[in-house]
């Protein structure tokens, strides 16, 4: 189930018909937020949005959920639906965190880890910790792109547990962070002109847990058990209390 709440206020509605999704995508980057409203009745072949009116410039969305819940996977669709495929930077590493498409950049808020994989092992802290984490950076950078900066984002690694050289974001239309922690800090939160928590149950999110990162991570069954209990009273302290 996702939640998807608007920060901003001074809602107004406008109807865009589906087949101008691109053209949705660029207003939506014209305005400060929008949601999926039940309060008005769709009509075949039109999509409802409801939306706040704001300045021009980069809009940011916020998208956050525990390891595994899919985060990475609704983005891509969601970003083919605003316009083109996305991809990592052309050229980058290889194992940039980053997808890029037309109108939009979706940066993973890992890449603010501040401890990496030994790192948080030798301290006893796991990545949801937000000991684990640079708020500050993350915060300056966030607020660099909505105001339509270029910022050197560090990159960490998922395959080496390691913190890669940085990699430059230049400002999107649409900026969309998704982590465990886009909504934690104060000072990041109120960047935010939407939020989406994706809220997947224990039994499905470990599956698709355990799937990904034996296949694609390289991780043991037993070490992504170990990794699912470790992380269970941390979700609870830091993460999931935030939505509920
Ligand atoms: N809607 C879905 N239906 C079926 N399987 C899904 C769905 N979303 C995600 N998955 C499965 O779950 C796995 C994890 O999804 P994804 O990598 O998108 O999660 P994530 O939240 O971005 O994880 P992380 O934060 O650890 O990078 C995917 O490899 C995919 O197999
Ligand atoms: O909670 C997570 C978000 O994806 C990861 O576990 C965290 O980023 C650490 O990554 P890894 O397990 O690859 O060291």
């Amino acid at each position: 189930m996702a939640i998807c709440t608007p920060l901003n206020s001074s809602t107004y509605s406008s109807i865009i018909p589906q087949q101008n999704h691109h053209d949705a995508a660029v207003s939506f980057a014209r305005r400060a937020c929008w949601r999926a409203t039940s309060s008005h009745r769709p009509r075949r072949g039109f999509t409802v949005i409801t939306c706040a009116s704001s300045d021009a410039g980069t809009v940011v969305i916020g998208l956050a959920a525990d390891s595994g819940c899919g985060k990475s996977t609704f983005m891509r669709r969601l970003t083919s639906v605003f316009g083109g495929a996305a991809e990592p930077p052309k050229g980058g590493n290889p194992d940039s965190n980053t997808l890029i498409s037309d109108t939009t950049t979706v940066i993973c808020l890992d890449d603010y880890h501040s401890l990496d994989r030994t790192g948080r092992k030798e301290k006893g802290v796991t990545a949801l910790d937000p000991k684990a984490n640079d708020f500050d950076l993350m915060y300056d950078q966030v607020k660099a792109l909505k105001s339509g900066v270029a910022v050197e984002k560090p990159i960490y690694n998922h395959v080496t547990g390691l913190l890669d050289p940085a990699e430059v974001i230049k400002p999107p239309k649409i900026l969309v962070i998704e982590g465990l922690h886009p909504m934690f800090d104060e000072r990041v939160r109120k960047l935010l002109d939407f939020s989406i928590y994706l809220d997947i149950s224990n039994e499905v999110k470990f599956a698709w847990k355990i799937q990904r990162d034996m296949a694609e991570r390289g991780h043991s069954l037993e070490s992504i058990k170990a990794s699912i209990e470790a992380r269970k009273p941390d979700f609870d302290a830091y993460i999931g209390i935030t939505y509920h």
